[in-house]
């Protein structure tokens, strides 16, 4: 699950209206950090927390409360005042009664817990004192300190990275309580969380946006009395005189991802390289009317990737006529609407792409992901894979789905086409029902592939080739 403010705000109140006091939560999630702490550290290392004045906060003095009453040297910083949410009281007091009081920090100290802010942080109110406490805090771990932060690094916005000024603890490990939170996956924002443990604190499934599901062991079953036809044809349109290579990468892609038939539209030079190197795949005139012929006779196209066609945005609109599954990718990404239709329109851009497609900056739909990715999917009705460091699969109606972990080695051309046959393929095999699902289990086996790819190469040499080749090979 990855959350929101909003959500996570929504979550506390269900629980609340449903009958469990948020103290309860809060003494959860305290006690279960300091039984991670006291696993990892000795009694004699100097413990520092510091506490902030919301329920963050009062996560601080449930961990301290544990780790004092166990005879760990901790000392209590309130750097902000001894204000406290209704919640936190509670166990302000309670804490007391176990001797933790609040001091002032002295000398160096081995481990730091940051419970200063949470998901109640608001970045844009400034703050002079937190500014200090950032500077303590790198300056205590330059000489060793080991920063853990609760459930957010303090500074880091949760939902998006857009008024973010770089002002935060850097931790080490971060311990996010119940769900991940958006701004773990953003490229300014992720570094501030370290490594990412989560704390389970009893709360049901909840939020709209999902960590890709695990389940790439589905997209192996092969039915023992199937045949070709048993598993879709794909058509895929690309390629070009001068750029024949990408849609060479989609087809060997199309077919180690299991399609049953796969049918590529493309120039003559293109055409070569299909046949020499993928002899499995049938090639057609890159006309409309051999595409045309060819529509009744499949189950999803793709078109995008190394097209260089002036008629591209009348080939696309006449794909949408369609009542098949279309992904549109690279140069097929023309559309500024889309036509209402019952089949999905997958389309596939990277974050230039997406910049151009949205009129905004690179660098505000990195702060942003989720929420450009959401809006745009919702707006057009699409579902929108948006390929970052992470990629995104965003559904229509809200939500979706996050792949992280892919080989940096990807960041190369060639990785998009990868992607795109993988994705193609699969739709080919399974036009209906949950696409967004299909689609993320897709992109988790690209990402797992690449990230395989890396034991045996180095990933400045991993090429789109080795990840088509290892994608038989992934290790269940
Ligand atoms: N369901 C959950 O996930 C649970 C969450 N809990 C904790 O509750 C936290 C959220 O608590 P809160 O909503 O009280 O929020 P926080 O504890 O993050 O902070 C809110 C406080 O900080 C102040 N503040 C925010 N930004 C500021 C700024 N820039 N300058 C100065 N002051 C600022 C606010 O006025 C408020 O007093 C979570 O992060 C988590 O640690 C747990 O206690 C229990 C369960
Ligand atoms: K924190």
């Amino acid at each position: 699950m990855i959350y929101d403010t909003q959500e996570a705000r929504q979550i506390d109140e269900w629980a609340r209206t449903s009958g469990l006091p948020l103290e309860v939560l809060m003494e959860r999630a305290g006690s279960h950090i300091a039984t991670r702490i006291k696993e990892r550290h000795r009694k004699t290392e100097r413990i520092l927390i510091l506490c902030g004045t919301g329920n963050n906060g009062g996560d601080g003095y449930v961990i301290g409360r544990e780790l004092i009453r166990d005879g760990f040297d901790v000392t209590l910083h309130a750097p902000f005042g001894e204000n406290r949410s209704d919640t936190s009281i509670v166990h302000v007091h309670y804490a007391e009664a176990f001797g933790l009081v609040t001091e002032q920090p002295c000398g160096q100290y081995d481990v730091i817990l940051d419970a200063l802010y949470g998901t109640g942080f608001d970045p844009k109110r400034m703050n002079q004192v937190f500014e200090a406490q950032c500077e303590f805090v790198s300056e205590q771990k330059r000489q060793g300190a080991r920063i853990y932060a609760v459930d957010v690094p303090s500074g880091v916005p949760t939902d998006h990275a857009t008024e973010f000024k770089e002002t935060a603890i850097r931790a080490d490990v971060t311990f996010q309580l119940h769900a991940m939170k958006r701004s773990a996956f953003l490229i300014r924002t992720a570094p501030f969380y370290g490594e990412l443990e989560t704390i389970d604190i009893g709360l049901p499934t909840f939020g709209e946006w999902r960590v890709s599901p695990k389940g790439v062991t589905a997209l192996f079953k092969r039915e023992p009395y199937g045949h070709k036809g048993t598993y879709g044809t794909a058509l895929l349109i690309g390629g070009s005189e001068t750029m024949p290579g990408s849609i060479q990468l989609a087809t060997r892609a199309a077919l180690r991802t299991g399609v049953g038939k796969l049918q590529v539209a493309t120039t003559a030079l293109a055409k070569h390289g299909i046949i020499a190197q993928a002899p499995e795949a049938m090639v057609i005139d890159q006309t409309l009317p051999a595409i045309q012929e060819m529509i009744p006779s499949v189950s999803a196209v793709g078109i995008g990737p190394g097209l260089s066609q002036e008629a591209v945005e009348t080939w696309v609109d006449y794909l949408l006529e369609s009542d098949l599954p279309v992904v549109l990718d690279a140069a097929a990404l023309v559309k500024e609407s889309y036509p209402e239709r019952t089949a999905p329109i997958i389309v596939t851009p990277h974050i230039g792409e997406f910049a151009r497609m949205t009129n905004q900056s690179v660098e505000s739909i990195q702060d942003d992901l989720f929420g450009q990715a959401t809006d745009y999917a919702i707006l057009h009705q699409v579902t929108v894979v948006l390929k970052s460091h992470v990629i995104l699969i965003a559904k229509p109606d809200g939500g979706g789905f996050v792949v992280s972990g892919a080989s940096s080695g990807l960041a190369k051309g060639g990785s998009g086409d990868t992607l795109f046959g993988i994705l193609t393929s699969l739709l080919a095999q399974h036009p209906t029902g949950d696409i967004e699902r299909k689609l993320a289990q897709g992109a988790e086996w690209y990402a797992r592939a690449s990230k395989q790819v890396e034991r045996r190469l180095h990933p400045s040499s991993l090429l789109a080739t080795d990840v088509i080749e290892e994608l038989g090979r992934l290790e269940l």
